[in-house]
């Protein structure tokens, strides 16, 4: 797929869930070297390829497996010596990156599904490939579980998701979004995914996860958030935020009904935070943190990102 053709489908969010668009970015990237003319200059190769960053970069703002995957990438391209040396790290990272993410998938969905107890009741929100992974997996090993999966509005990710789980013969029950709280008695866990893990042990994932967490909390229920170590951003460290994605209005209501209420304001934020103190545990393909060791997972795993903010502050200092 081109590039521009991989950008429209994240914006349109046929290509959507932070992990996808991170590989189809990267796979975009990877095909997209191969479409460069050889000229012989790397610095040609290098700006092409950085226009094609920037261009899936600009798609959404919010999952940041997206620019942690083009830094993985691209990060050794941009000192190669020439050409051919550039071309073939691209591909190497790329190919490597997507193995890796999908291995992470597998290494999460098992300790994920070490922590659902057989006889469990499960309540997911939106469609994560890694909260998935672990409670199909959790079917897989014979325990008889339950879910409550959530309609999540405006999109319905939630049919998404109650299609995979029906694939698999898991006993769903389906709500609208408001029913959290009133249904969150007869669940013994919350599993989410992760678009974005902040220094302080913060999540950022679909709208609608922090209230599910803070229901959860106050009926004394663990929620488990499982996240490939590249959703995790070094960058808040430095304090920087992360961009809540708002979405157009027309997706809440329809523009013609929206055009008869001229003092009705409409939003539509499609992400929201959920604090550390809400969350009991962050599954990762390293192995499973409380929210609070989140700095850890960033020194450890995404160690390019502190060398990347040293530099700056050195940088700074010099100024
Ligand atoms: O919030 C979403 C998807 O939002 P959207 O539908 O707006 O992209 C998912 O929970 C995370 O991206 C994690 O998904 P995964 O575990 O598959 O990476």
């Amino acid at each position: 797929m081109s590039i521009n053709d991989t950008a429209d489908k994240i914006i349109s969010m046929e290509i959507r869930g932070a992990g996808k668009i991170a590989r189809e970015a990267v796979s975009a990237l990877r095909d997209h070297a191969e479409t460069l003319p050889r000229t012989g200059d790397v610095s040609i190769f290098i700006r092409e390829m950085e226009l094609a960053a920037d261009l899936l970069l600009a798609t959404r703002p919010t999952a940041v497996s997206l620019p942690n995957a083009v830094q993985i990438v691209m990060r050794d391209v941009r000192s190669a010596s020439n050409e051919e040396a550039a071309r073939r790290i691209l591909r190497e990272k790329a190919n490597e990156f997507i193995w890796s993410s999908r291995t992470a998938l597998d290494r999460i969905s098992v300790m994920g599904a070490n922590h659902i107890p057989d006889g469990s009741v499960v309540m997911t929100h939106c469609n994560s490939s890694a909260a998935l992974g672990s409670i199909i997996e959790a079917k897989r090993q014979g325990k008889d579980i339950e879910v409550y999966a959530t309609e999540v509005r405006p999109w319905n990710q939630g049919r998404i998701t109650i299609k995979t789980l029906n694939d698999h013969e898991i006993p769903t029950t389906y709500i609208v979004d408001s029913a959290a709280r009133t249904m969150m008695k007869e669940v013994d866990l919350v599993i989410v995914g992760a678009d974005a893990i902040t220094v302080n042990g913060a999540v950022v994932n679909k709208i609608g996860t922090s209230q599910i967490a803070l229901c959860a909390h106050e009926a004394r229920k663990n929620v488990i958030v499982t996240a490939e170590t590249y959703k995790f951003a070094p960058r808040t460290i430095l304090g920087e935020r992360i961009q809540i994605e708002e979405r157009p209005t027309n997706e809440v209501l329809p523009d013609d009904i929206a055009a008869g209420l001229p003092f009705v304001r409409i939003k539509n934020p499609v992400f929201d935070v959920t604090p550390a103190e809400y969350i009991d545990l962050i599954i990762t393909e390293a192995g499973a943190i409380p929210p609070h060791l989140a700095f850890t997972i960033m020194r450890e795993y995404l160690g390019w990102g502190l060398g990347e903010l040293q530099n700056q502050f050195l940088s700074l200092e010099k100024d």
